[in-house]
């Protein structure tokens, strides 16, 4: 998906919201434990519940493979299944020399390697520049880098001020995102930002004004949507705001699906709001 479909998706579904597909099988109702594939029957009943409310789902990588090949096969019915007017995300925090990289990329975005085709991956920007091109050669691919997450030990790295040959003292977090910004332009760079971090969010949109960011952290985490909202917000969007287990684990009986909904459709409303303002 181009950042321009991407842009008109947001403002004609009046939502910004990225659904996480972080499913744990011991959180799965247990009504559907007798499916064929239990996690997929899961996964299905909440993009049903909230294809409209959404523009992207990010399974968390993590979730799947814990589960070995079984795992496997879910994510790729899962992404098999997702409505194509989303934008997918495949978030596996990957990153390694260059030729370790190729074949990271080649795992989630060439769908004969692996069986999946993700429109992006998260990247971790710490080896640098030639472990994050590989993903770049990818056309119409995005890397979604992590600039500032939204953990407390972001505090260890990211947000601690060093100096660099051309600057004076910076938080490392805004090096990663100007020398990312050498490396690709906006149409195929986003990143991540903590919904936790929503004060370094307006420096953050003045450097990259024109990224979209993905920020997870609203929900369980605790992050102020109106925050972001406020700061983060462009005039083709920008955002993409990421909510898990408020969705998914709303309830854990029969109704789930209906429950999940309701949490997407508040958020959506919410801001469909801040889209109005803009
Ligand atoms: O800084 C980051 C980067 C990634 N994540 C991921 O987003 C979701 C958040 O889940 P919630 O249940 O809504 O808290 C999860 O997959 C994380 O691994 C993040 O939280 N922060």
């Amino acid at each position: 998906m181009t950042y321009k479909e991407l842009s008109e998706q947001i403002f004609r579904k009046k939502s910004y919201l990225c659904v996480g597909l972080d499913t744990d099988p011991h959180k799965i109702p247990p009504h559907l434990a007798n499916e064929k594939d239990p996690v997929f029957a899961f996964n299905r009943a909440i993009i049903d519940a909230t294809a409209d409310l959404a523009v992207a789902y990010k399974p968390n990588i993590a979730f799947y493979e814990a589960q070995g090949p079984r795992g496997w096969e879910s994510l790729q019915r899962t992404l098999a299944y997702i409505p194509a007017d989303c934008f997918t995300i495949a978030d596996a925090k990957r990153g390694d020399i260059g030729n370790t990289s190729n074949l990271y990329a080649r795992t989630f975005f060439d769908p004969e390697a692996a069986g999946l085709n993700f429109d992006s991956v998260t990247v971790a920007p710490y080896m640098g520049r030639d472990s994050v091109t590989p993903f770049l050669e990818y056309e119409g691919k995005w890397v979604i880098l992590l600039a500032l997450t939204s953990n407390l030990g972001s505090a260890d790295f990211q947000r601690r001020r060093v100096s660099s040959e051309s600057s004076d003292e910076q938080p490392l977090f805004e090096i990663v995102i100007k020398t990312a910004q050498t490396w690709a332009n906006s149409e195929q760079l986003m990143f991540v930002v903590g919904a936790t971090q929503a004060d370094e969010l307006g420096r953050i949109r003045e450097l990259a004004p024109d990224n979209f960011l993905l920020v997870p952290g609203v929900g369980a985490q605790g992050g102020s949507l109106a925050d972001v909202s406020r700061r983060g917000l462009t005039a083709a969007g920008g955002l993409l705001v990421n909510a898990s287990r408020s969705i998914l684990y709303a309830s854990s009986g029969t109704d789930f699906a209906d429950r999940a909904r309701a949490e997407a459709q508040a958020l959506q409303t919410e801001m469909a709001g801040y889209l109005a303002t803009i």
